[in-house]
Parts: structure tokens; C-alpha cells; sequence
């Protein structure tokens, strides 16, 4: 059973729970690592790329974390990126604007997307912005 305590907000007489403990994932367990194929790493380090679509087993990012980038091939070091936000889709409602942010055409997204995950149904967007 998870106890979380609650703290008052400096900014508003309410009550939130500390950011280590939202939605689920702590900050302290948060990946500090992303891969990206190497193909797609200068547009992640152009700040052209700003989400990924990854599976469920690559969906434990938390929002406000600082992430380093890596090649999936050798490991390379790239860039760091800040999560933004992490939401749930389905694989039908990858649209025109996913794509754009993706940086690549929805023709070759939603292929190279079947291809990696054949048999996901459940999808995450990891939005996120470059660290300068
Ligand atoms: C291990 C693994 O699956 N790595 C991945 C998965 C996906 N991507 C890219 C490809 C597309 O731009 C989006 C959509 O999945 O994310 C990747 O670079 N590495």
C-alpha cells in the first residue's frame, strides 16, 4: 500500500501531493535514459523532433525530468531532453499532428511504428523539449 503525504502549495492554499509522487511514477524511480535510432537523432538535437510514440514498456517517463539522449545502435550519447508530458493513444488516433511533431511524414510514421510494435494496440506520446 503506497502512503503519500500531502504538502500546502507556496502558491495557493491548497493541497497537492508532492511532485515525487505523482501520477504513479516517483521521480527517484523516473528513467534518466532515452534511445533514439541514430537516424532520428539530429532531429532530436535540431529541436525539429519534439514527441516520440513509444510502447508501453517505454512509457515510465515523468513530466518535469531531465532525460539523456542516446543512440539505440552505439549507445552514443546525443542531447538532453525535459519531459513534457506523457499521454495514452490508440495506435487509430496517430494524426496529421503527431507527425509533425515527429518530424516525419504520417505515410512513413504509421509503418515505422507497425513495424517496431507489431502488435500494439496502446500507444504513449512523450512530448519533450530540448535542453539548450
Ligand atoms: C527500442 C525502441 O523501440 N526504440 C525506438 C522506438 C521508436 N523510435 C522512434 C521512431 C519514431 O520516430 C517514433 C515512433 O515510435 O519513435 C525510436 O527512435 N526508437
Amino acid at each position: 500500500m503506497a502512503i503519500v503525504f500531502f504538502v500546502r502549495s507556496k502558491n495557493a492554499n491548497i493541497l497537492r501531493p508532492p511532485l515525487s509522487s505523482i501520477a504513479g511514477s516517483t521521480v527517484d524511480q523516473a528513467p534518466n535514459k532515452i534511445t533514439f535510432f541514430e537516424w532520428l537523432t539530429p532531429l532530436v538535437a535540431s529541436g525539429k523532433k519534439t514527441i516520440t510514440i513509444r510502447d508501453e514498456s517505454e512509457s515510465h517517463y515523468v513530466p518535469g525530468t531531465r532525460v539523456d539522449v542516446h543512440t539505440l545502435e552505439k549507445d552514443e550519447y546525443v542531447c538532453q531532453i525535459d519531459i513534457v508530458s506523457v499521454e495514452k493513444i490508440g495506435f487509430d488516433d496517430i494524426n496529421e499532428e503527431h507527425a509533425a511533431q515527429e518530424f516525419i511524414p504520417l505515410e512513413e510514421l504509421k509503418p515505422l511504428i507497425r513495424e517496431i510494435y507489431p502488435n500494439d494496440q496502446d500507444f504513449y506520446v512523450i512530448t519533450y523539449t530540448l535542453v539548450a
